[in-house]
């Protein structure tokens, strides 16, 4: 018999009264998959985490977790489950070793087993030397590390972490993800996160892309980034019309205005660029060719763009090109 996958989610749905927050979801994770949720704010991520965790009652809809139902059995559910949440829950006043000593009698680690447990999960994130430090002296990335070390020291067998590198610098952020990578690959553990950065969900196996309660597309990037296909052409112009006009004409494309300049979508866009100016003579002040993102993925299947890294609103300037597909 085949092992039961790590998570297994059918028509799960979410209702705060008029708010439906997660509508209808399927996705299965498999045993010792990286798999991410992507969306952006208020799509419904964290309503299914905290249903995977049993923190919050689903409206209707089938979960089972490591095998178990996690509304008939939510204290086994728990017990194979690692949390990280958004906001940090370590105990400042405590030192590192005492927050996860914390954490194992909660969950029942043996009293004989709690040391060896405790000295492998700060061994694993690189904090043994400051273990009897206290939390208040830690820096973001080290209190981040520390909470990946307490999920770690009751052994679950699937790790949820919801927004996982939110708020940290960009080198925090990589150290980060290199733990939770070499975490995977050493002991074969499930991650289940959500995100809202594209390059966190470049990290993932497989990501569902979750927008207004429901999952738009489920696969690993690069295939999704492969079914968007064309590369994305920016060009900059003094005479924007006549540009305009050219590339309609000659080549049967309808650009996008763009803060970045016209924008449009072709196969191969460095080889069109050079036609463009040997050809057209077109009279370009500018020229940027890039491969589809994530980004683009989202905008070409909802007509938005995520917000952008700093935790702005996504600019919609290129709303119109996934209008047109
Ligand atoms: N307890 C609640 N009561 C009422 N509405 C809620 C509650 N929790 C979430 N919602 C609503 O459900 C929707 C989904 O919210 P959720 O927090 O799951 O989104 P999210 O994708 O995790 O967003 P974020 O990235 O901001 O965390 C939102 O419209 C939100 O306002």
């Amino acid at each position: 018999m085949s092992p039961s996958p790590a998570i297994e989610v059918r028509d799960l749905s979410k209702r705060f009264g008029d708010v439906e927050a997660v509508r209808g979801v399927s996705f299965t994770v498999n045993e010792g998959e990286i798999f991410g949720f992507l969306g952006p704010n208020g799509a419904g991520k964290t309503t299914t985490i905290k249903m995977l965790c049993t923190l919050l009652a689903p409206t209707s809809g089938v979960l089972r977790l490591a095998g178990h139902d996690v509304t008939k059995s939510p204290a086994d559910v728990r017990r194979a489950i690692g949390v990280i949440f958004q906001d940090p829950s370590l105990d400042d006043r405590l030192t590192a070793e005492e927050n996860l000593e914390l954490h194992a009698v909660v969950y029942g680690v043996p009293r004989a087993e709690r040391r060896a447990r405790l000295d492998e999960a700060l061994a694993f994130v690189d904090l043994s030397d400051r273990k009897r430090d206290l939390v208040r002296t830690f820096s973001g990335g080290m209190k981040r590390r520390l909470e990946i070390a307490r999920g770690l020291v009751h052994r679950p067998r699937v790790l949820f972490l919801d927004e996982p590198t939110t708020g940290l610098d960009p080198q925090t952020r990589k150290a980060t993800w290199e733990v939770l990578r070499d975490l995977r690959a050493r002991s074969g553990l499930t991650l289940f996160l959500t995100t809202h950065y594209m390059d966190e969900a470049e990290h993932c196996d497989r990501i569902a892309i979750i927008d207004h309660g429901r999952i738009v597309a489920e696969d690993s990037p690069e295939a999704l980034k492969r079914a968007v296909g064309k590369d994305v052409v920016f060009v900059r112009t003094n005479e924007p019309a006549a540009l305009c006009e050219i590339l309609a004409e000659r080549y049967g494309l309808s650009p996008d205005r763009t803060d970045e300049g016209l924008c449009f979508r072709v196969e191969d866009g460095e080889a069109f660029v050079v036609r463009l100016i040997s050809e057209a003579r077109a009279p370009l002040t500018g020229i940027a060719v890039r491969r589809p993102t994530l980004d683009d993925v989202f905008l070409a299947l909802t007509g938005r763009q995520i917000r952008n890294g700093n935790g702005e609103a996504g600019r919609l300037a290129m709303r119109a090109m996934a209008r047109r597909r």
